[in-house]
């Protein structure tokens, strides 16, 4: 397994194509050269290859993981009426997919969507409901993950329009925080810092029904993890969804420090961290990379054979 990932690194190691964000100015410093690759199985094992344990900040990948927490404590029933499962079309960050629809986000993978879903979280204070994301997550991971702070003042300082948006859904009465308090547990969820191998072992954890594969701590129930993938299959790569599960076959979810984690159902989860990105904000290797894994690996969820 470490060689099919030594191969696939070397083979995608040279590509040039992408930006680094810098919409985040700390995001701009990142190495475009990073590429880590990290592979979780089912079963707790680990296979690592380039850049897999440099710690970057976990982005939107945050959303699909505290949408599993918060489908844990209120159910999926409630969940999916307030928040929605369908795909926008439209970048992460867009205002247009509210008032397109009725002033309702439509799931909890983009940017609006995330903001609804984190001011779903349990807690009477600002502190508790930190403690439950920064709890939640770090199970997820088998460790206590920490903070970039430095990320986080930076967005804090730049995020506008996550303000923005969260002040519009207060408007049509479909966020449950006052706005501004859920625009910083999001920016700082947004903020934990994890590895490619973390990201591995929080998709195991999916892909196990819940069940994190290195502590055997049990996070969330097999029908939690069930939805998660379902919605990520269908936004976990916000308008570019459809390309990734048609070249892919598998639930993934990105976020813009250039992580992407993929899972494969009661198998295991593939990691990928690279920072250029592609147009809709999705990093250029770690799309080819796990494209390539997931033929040869015969991964794709929708073919009946290894091609
Ligand atoms: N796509 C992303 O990773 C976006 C996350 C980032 N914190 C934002 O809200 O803009």
């Amino acid at each position: 397994m470490r060689e099919m990932l030594s191969e696939t690194y070397e083979r995608y190691r040279d590509v040039q194509d992408g930006r680094v964000a810098d919409y985040i100015p700390a995001l701009a410093e990142a190495d475009s050269g990073w590429f880590g690759l990290s592979l979780t199985s089912a079963t707790g094992h680990r296979f690592s290859f380039g850049d897999a344990q440099l710690p970057f900040s976990i982005q939107s990948i945050s959303k699909a993981f505290v949408y599993a927490l918060v489908v844990q404590e209120l159910g999926h029933v409630e969940v999916r009426e307030r928040i929605g499962v369908n795909n926008t079309g439209l970048p992460f960050n867009s205002v247009m997919a509210i008032e397109l629809n009725g002033g309702r986000t439509m799931n909890p993978l983009v940017n609006a969507g995330a903001l609804a879903t984190t001011s779903l979280v349990p807690g009477t204070t600002w502190d508790e409901k930190w403690d439950f994301i920064h709890a939640g997550l770090s199970k997820f991971a088998g460790h206590e993950l920490e903070i970039d702070e430095r990320v986080y003042e930076s967005e804090m300082e730049t995020n506008t329009r996550n303000r923005g948006i969260a002040r519009l859904l207060e408007s049509y009465g479909h966020i449950s925080l006052d706005p501004m308090q859920v625009t910083e547990l999001y920016t700082r969820q947004c903020s934990l810092l994890v590895t490619a191998e973390d990201l591995a072992t929080m998709g195991a954890t999916l892909a196990d029904g819940g069940d994190c594969p290195i502590t055997g701590i049990d996070v969330v129930d097999p029908s939690v993890s069930r939805d998660v993938l379902s919605v990520m299959a269908t936004n976990g790569m916000y308008e570019a969804s459809g390309d990734w599960l048609f070249e892919v076959g598998m639930p993934g979810k990105s976020g813009v420090s250039g992580g992407i984690v993929t899972i494969a159902p009661g198998k295991g989860s593939l990691a990928t961290f690279s920072p250029p990105l592609d147009a809709a904000g999705n990093s250029v290797r770690g799309i080819r990379a796990t494209r390539h894994l997931s033929n040869k690996l015969g991964l794709n969820l929708f073919a009946s054979t290894v091609q």
